[in-house]
């Protein structure tokens, strides 16, 4: 059969068939390569055989073949903050992986931000946006369809309620067995094993979110245009080869800007951002 590695531990491997049945097998010598969670492997007799070509391979948490990277911020404790949320969806970007931004907390009320005129832009760019509540239960049943058929990391800062989503999305028993394995584990090794964990209709989760520090290392500022979808778009439009939209005139991403095509506050974002790296590589 072929199957989905959810958890590597101890030298075994916990592998899922379609229906997300968990089956522990060991693997064969001749598998030379690393195996992770996330990784498409072809099982016989408990063994793993084979290993087949992942589509890409995330560090911190070390999962292979993730779809989306959930990028989730809050509203309100922690504040929303636009760069921080900006700099998470470059991060990702970067890596080559969809993100999907979702804003938890909903239900605290924050007289002075309005959420949906925020996150227009970022609909507008493309990307998916969800609303929502953990704890009170709100925007959950729409977010649930983008995770069906998917591997999901999650991502963002502390306190943003990360831990709060795996539990509302992961269905009761399932939670408290990785809580049970949890404590098993910790009694014997000190690190942490990702595991993935299985929410619907195919969707997995990453029990363990990914990066909630943030630091842009590795990216070049030469590069940061590729990592805003809205700019990304004009590329190869303006006067000048590998043109940054920062100075250079005839810049067709600065003429976007001032017609209202590119939103200014992600533009402004992406001036800021590009003077931090460029600063940083001096
Ligand atoms: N008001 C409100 N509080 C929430 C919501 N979701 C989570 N919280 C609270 O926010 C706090 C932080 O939640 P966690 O799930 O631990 O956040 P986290 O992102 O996993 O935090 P780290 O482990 O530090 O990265 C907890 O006290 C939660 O009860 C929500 O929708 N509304
Ligand atoms: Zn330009």
């Amino acid at each position: 059969m072929k199957g989905l590695v959810t958890k590597a531990v101890g030298g075994f491997f916990f592998v899922a068939d379609e229906q997300q049945n968990i089956i522990r097998t060991r693997i064969r010598g001749k598998v030379k390569r690393k195996v992770y969670p996330g990784d498409f492997v072809k099982v016989n007799d408990a063994m793993i055989e084979k290993l087949y070509p992942r589509t890409n391979l995330l560090f911190r948490p070390a999962v292979a073949n993730v779809d989306q990277v959930l990028v989730i911020h809050s509203i309100q404790n922690p504040p929303f903050a636009r760069k921080m949320l900006d700099k998470f969806l470059i991060m990702v970007e970067a890596i080559g992986v969809k993100p999907v931004i979702i804003i938890n907390k909903i239900d605290l009320k924050v007289p002075d931000i309005e959420l949906e005129k925020e996150m227009k832009d970022y609909k507008e760019e493309g990307y998916q946006v969800y609303l929502i509540s953990v704890k009170e239960k709100m925007g959950l049943n729409e977010l649930y369809l983008t995770l069906e058929e998917k591997l999901s990391v999650l991502a963002g800062p502390s306190g943003v309620g990360k831990s709060s989503l795996i539990k509302a999305l992961v269905p009761e028993a399932r939670v408290k067995i990785g809580e049970v394995s949890q404590k098993l584990k910790r009694g014997v090794h000190t690190t942490r094993h990702v595991e993935l964990l299985p929410i619907n209709k195919g969707g997995w989760i990453a029990d363990t979110p990914g990066f909630s520090a943030l630091d842009l290392r590795g990216i070049l500022s030469e590069n940061l245009r590729f990592y805003f979808p809205g700019l990304a778009r004009y590329e190869g439009q303006c006067k000048f080869r590998g043109c940054t939209h920062t100075h250079e005139p005839g810049c067709q991403v600065k003429k976007a800007v001032k017609e209202g095509m590119i939103s200014e506050k992600r533009y402004n974002s992406y001036l800021n951002i590009y003077r931090d790296l460029e600063e940083r590589e001096c």
